[in-house]
């Protein structure tokens, strides 16, 4: 198996001692409620009523500003110190934050991690065992009824969508700059955005090219909401929607247009194994030698850092018990493997676009 150093380091021999490794197995074992303690710090403001104390708090204190009881107090700042969001002063009882805390306040991706994580799975956690002996997303049911979680997307919840979103759009956006100029390169007058769901990319592409236009697919809710989206904003008559469901092996992509880039972002990730050929392969059909596809995709095994691997093996498991079954955060090998039996090859990689996005650039074999 391919990995990049900093998880080859890490996943092929053992690094803890004896004490470390039991360590991490109760956290392991009370994983659940490490969690929802350090969600509540936040939640509660007490991480940042600590960050911005001069010399930290003592429990009373920390009741005191966040309006809690003494007991609540006590419960969660102990047990904030035992799983290492906070430090003691043995000299004042004084509470300051550690490390750890100081990234669960800044780290923008642990924040969008803990919301998706709080608002979309933690029900549905408990429902993963089922999902991955059935191949369904038994957790689903937690949030709805629809077949897969695309369905419902434009109806959740609004403080369980924004979590959705957020969580969809702090990975995409950022790496939409270093991506912009990968495609453009090629200066592609016709582009095909599919799973284009909000409309974010499309619009970043008629800015960013004057010339360009845009047809996304994704199903008829999100054509719904990406109209709304893009509504007054520039370059808004350059794009256009369509609403499919490619799971239905019918349905054709548009060759009408002649697309000189395909673009696939976050997309493939919702798709098994053989969904992914047969997407692929209606892909190739409306493409010609000069056409790419551009297949940008949080590849586990090709992460610079070490936690963004954690983060995506993980996630895989949102796909399982919530969004559909049978999907994942996929491994290089395995999605280079898809390309070629869907009669494409890939001509480059880009790695390390944002918070760890690949891009693959594919061609006709
Ligand atoms: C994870 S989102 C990625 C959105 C966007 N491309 C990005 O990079 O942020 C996946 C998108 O695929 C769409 N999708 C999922 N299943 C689909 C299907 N069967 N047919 C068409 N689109 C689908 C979803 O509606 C959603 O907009």
């Amino acid at each position: 198996m391919n990995l990049f150093p900093e998880l080859k380091k890490k996943y092929t021999k053992e690094t803890l001692n004896a004490r470390e490794a039991q360590r991490l197995a109760e956290f392991i074992a009370f994983g659940p409620v490490i969690f929802q303690t350090a969600r509540i710090m936040l939640k509660l403001g007490i991480m940042d009523i600590l960050r911005d104390s001069d010399n930290g708090l003592t429990i009373d204190e920390v009741a005191e500003k966040a309006n809690i009881s003494k007991y609540a107090a006590k419960c969660l700042l102990e047990a904030a110190l035992c799983i290492g969001i906070v430090l003691v002063n043995t000299k004042t009882d004084k509470f300051t934050i550690s490390k750890t805390g100081w990234f669960l306040i800044n780290d923008p991706a642990t924040r969008v991690n803990i919301n998706f994580n709080h608002d979309v799975n933690y029900l549905g956690w408990f429902n993963l065992e089922e999902s991955l002996l059935e191949g369904k997303p038994v957790g689903l049911k937690t949030l709805g009824d629809w077949p897969t979680v695309y369905e419902g997307l434009s109806s959740l919840p609004k403080h369980i969508q924004d979590s959705w979103f957020g969580f969809d759009h702090f990975y995409s956006d950022n790496s939409f700059d270093q991506a912009l100029e990968i495609v453009f390169s090629n200066k592609p007058k016709t582009l095909l955005d599919v799973g284009g769901n909000t409309g974010r990319w499309a619009l970043r592409c008629v800015g960013y090219d004057k010339d360009v236009n845009v047809t996304i697919l994704d199903l008829p809710q999100q054509i719904g909401m990406m109209k709304e989206n893009i509504k007054g904003h520039e370059g808004a008559e350059r794009i256009d929607g369509l609403g499919v469901n490619l799971l239905d092996e019918s349905t054709e992509m548009p060759a009408e247009r002649k697309f000189e880039a395909i673009w696939m972002s976050q997309f493939l990730d919702c798709f098994s194994e053989d969904q992914i050929i047969s997407i692929l392969r209606r892909a190739a059909k409306v493409m010609n030698k000069d056409s790419r596809l551009y297949i940008m995709e949080t590849l586990w095994d090709r992460q610079r850092f070490e936690p963004a691997a954690l983060c995506l093996t993980l996630t895989s498991l949102y796909f399982t018990a919530i969004a559909n079954g049978n999907s994942k955060m996929y491994h290089s090998e395995d999605m280079e493997r898809l390309i070629k039996e869907a009669g494409l090859e890939i001509e480059t990689i880009h790695d390390y676009l944002g918070q760890g996005h690949s891009i693959m650039v594919c061609k006709l074999k």
